[in-house]
């Protein structure tokens, strides 16, 4: 049987760097959202072992995406724990909506819910500190998408308090560009040096995303974008970019301001939510919990 399952996008809401770790990685405070609006996966399990995504994902190997990296590792752990048949497989097929590297976690979602459902599909028990260690292998911010619940994170992002911010509604943005993550943390006039401080204070202060800047100073698209943005409502950056967001109390009023949208800039609307949608589709699904 086929099953399909939500990943969701993501948006920092605030992203601070607070320093340069000794192995070149940066240490961040950022506060992490979902958006109910995402990319899709369709999951059918079989007995004959075979892992395969079906349907092509523009610029990235098969064997490189980030699904089949998941399950493959998901896989492996599971058969060396002796919690599932070398028989096991399975099939995905993902329907992209997320703009690949956009600073919305599209691949980091698409991990994080091909572990979830297939501890779920495969009936494997894990618990959620398990497919969080997993995942962080995969990647930063893999992590936050396998607890789905909005989070304050620290470190490089594998440090994380649940959060409930207000769920606003916003309205995405797709400059056309597209941003490297390890050009903007290369960048060197990239503000790396904001101090630390508690969840309380930056939860009370305006927030801000610390690559703003540098990527607007290499980006005139972005740039543009959020000029024209910030006529509206309050907006940022989310995550290295290249996507902007801007943040409103109703969905009309972020509906209003697409209309109005610059020809050829794509965006889309969506809601905050503090749940992750992947969850409400697992505790849909009863018989595999
Ligand atoms: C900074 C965030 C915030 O959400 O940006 P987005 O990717 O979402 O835009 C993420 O944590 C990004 O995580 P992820 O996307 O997994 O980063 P990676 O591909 O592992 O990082 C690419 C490169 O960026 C640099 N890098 C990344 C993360 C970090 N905290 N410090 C760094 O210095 C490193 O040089 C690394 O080799
Ligand atoms: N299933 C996947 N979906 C999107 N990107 C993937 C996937 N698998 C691997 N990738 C790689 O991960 C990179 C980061 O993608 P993504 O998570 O969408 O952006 P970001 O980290 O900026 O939010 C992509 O540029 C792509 O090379």
């Amino acid at each position: 049987m086929i099953t399909t399952w939500p990943a969701p996008a993501k948006l920092n809401l605030f992203l601070y760097i607070t320093g340069r770790r000794p192995d070149g990685y940066h240490n961040l405070q950022t506060l992490f959202q979902f958006l109910d609006y995402g990319d899709l996966l369709h999951i059918d399990t079989n007995n004959s072992g075979e892992l395969r995504l079906v349907n092509e994902v523009v610029g990235v190997e098969h064997d490189s995406n980030l699904i089949v990296r998941a399950a493959r590792l998901l896989r492996e752990q599971a058969i060396a724990d002796h919690r599932l048949s070398p028989r096991a497989g399975a099939v995905f097929q993902v329907e992209k909506h997320l703009p690949m590297g956009g600073g919305l976690g599209g691949g980091s979602s698409n991990a994080a819910t091909a572990l979830v459902a297939l501890n779920a599909l495969w009936q494997l028990d894990y618990d959620i500190d398990t497919l969080a260690r997993l995942g962080l292998t995969l990647g930063a911010d893999v992590p936050v998408f396998v607890r789905g619940h909005a989070a304050f994170a620290e470190g490089v992002g594998e440090q994380l308090q649940p959060v409930s911010p207000p769920e606003k509604w916003y309205l995405v943005m797709h400059p056309g560009v597209s941003v490297s993550t390890p050009l903007v943390f290369s960048d060197a006039a990239l503000t790396r040096d904001t101090p630390a401080r508690d969840l309380n204070s930056l939860l009370q202060q305006k927030f801000r995303n610390d690559c703003e800047t540098a990527v607007r100073n290499r980006f005139r698209e972005v740039d543009t974008l959020l000029v024209w943005l910030l006529e509206y409502a309050p907006s940022r950056l989310t995550g290295t970019g290249a996507c902007v967001f801007a943040e409103f109390d109703t969905e009309s009023a972020a509906r209003q301001v697409l209309e109005k949208a610059p020809k050829g800039v794509q965006g889309f609307v969506a809601k905050g939510v503090n749940l992750s949608p992947l969850y409400r589709t697992l505790s849909g699904h009863s018989e595999l919990v």
